[in-house]
């Protein structure tokens, strides 16, 4: 098949099965959000998906070929986490270059992207900045330019921009999808905001019991690129959860917990 085919067995940290058998299929250009409780394992599926942690029983593949680490990936692989993790040292722009050394040292004829790319993230005038006088959102940016560098088949965000307020995060929402509608990636997004998954994905994938498993599989009506706090995407969060109040009302609480804790730092 094209695209991507997950078929895990089994997970274990010291002994302990943390994914238990999960199967998941994706075309090339799908937008995928993974929801689920605290701990269910999202963030640890996406790293044997990036190959780093490739300590598990099943096969990951990428149109039929291993997708692994080791050696030539046969998909670009673009990562973006909760932390921007940019290099200190480095200006914006040689963090986005810093993307491109492999493609660099492999193709001389290759021209860089990297400050069209910023310059699409709207940070055109911040290109030389240090990521110390950048602020959070800035950073993720940043990050975000560094994600699409590469031109990836495969896009994979670990919860990208928790924590930002809520109008920094819907632009960097906006510049995701726009350059997600220019470079057709696969992406899985990793969320614990179930609002979130349903502003932005074609399906939404819930990850719970113990272990962990695909307990659902559902398609998002209505084009990417909602408002999360719209009332489409309040009324379909509300449809799911009349539905599946069992499955999502772990999900719900973490959610609320997260928004108290906001209430209480601001
Ligand atoms: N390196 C590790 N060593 C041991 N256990 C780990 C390790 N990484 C994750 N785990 C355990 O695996 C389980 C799944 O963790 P994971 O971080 O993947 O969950 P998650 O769904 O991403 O959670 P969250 O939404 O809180 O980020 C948890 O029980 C966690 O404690």
């Amino acid at each position: 098949m094209s695209g991507l085919r997950i078929h895990i067995r089994e997970k274990r940290f010291d002994g302990k099965t943390v994914l238990g058998e999960c199967t998941v299929e994706a075309e090339p250009g799908e937008f995928i959000a993974l929801v689920g409780p605290s701990g269910a394992g999202k963030s640890t599926l996406l790293s044997l998906v990036a190959g780093l942690d490739e300590d598990y029983d099943g096969e990951i593949t990428w149109n039929g070929a291993p997708l692994s680490n080791h050696g030539e990936s046969p998909a670009h692989m673009g990562m973006m986490f909760q932390e921007p993790r940019l290099m200190p040292w480095l200006s914006a722009l040689d963090n986005v270059k810093l993307a491109e050394a492999e493609r660099m040292a492999r193709d001389h004829d290759y021209q860089s992207n990297a400050a069209r790319l910023l310059e699409e993230v709207g940070l055109g005038d911040a290109t030389d900045f240090w990521p110390n006088h950048l602020s959070g959102g800035m950073q993720r940016r940043v990050a975000l330019a560094r994600a699409f560098v590469v031109e990836p088949q495969l896009l994979l965000m670990d919860e990208p921009f928790v924590s930002l307020d809520m109008p920094t995060g819907n632009r960097l929402r906006r510049s995701l999808l726009r350059l997600c509608e220019r470079q057709r990636p696969l992406v899985l997004f990793v969320t614990h905001d179930l609002r979130e998954a349903l502003a932005l994905a074609d399906r939404v994938l819930f990850l719970g019991d113990t272990p962990a498993r695909v307990m659902l599989d559902h398609p998002v009506e209505g084009a990417r690129g909602k408002d999360l706090e719209s009332a489409e995407v309040a009324s379909a969060q509300q449809a799911l959860l009349a539905r599946y109040p069992q499955l999502l009302s772990g999900i719900l609480d973490n959610a609320r917990s997260d928004a108290d804790e906001d209430e209480d730092n601001a």
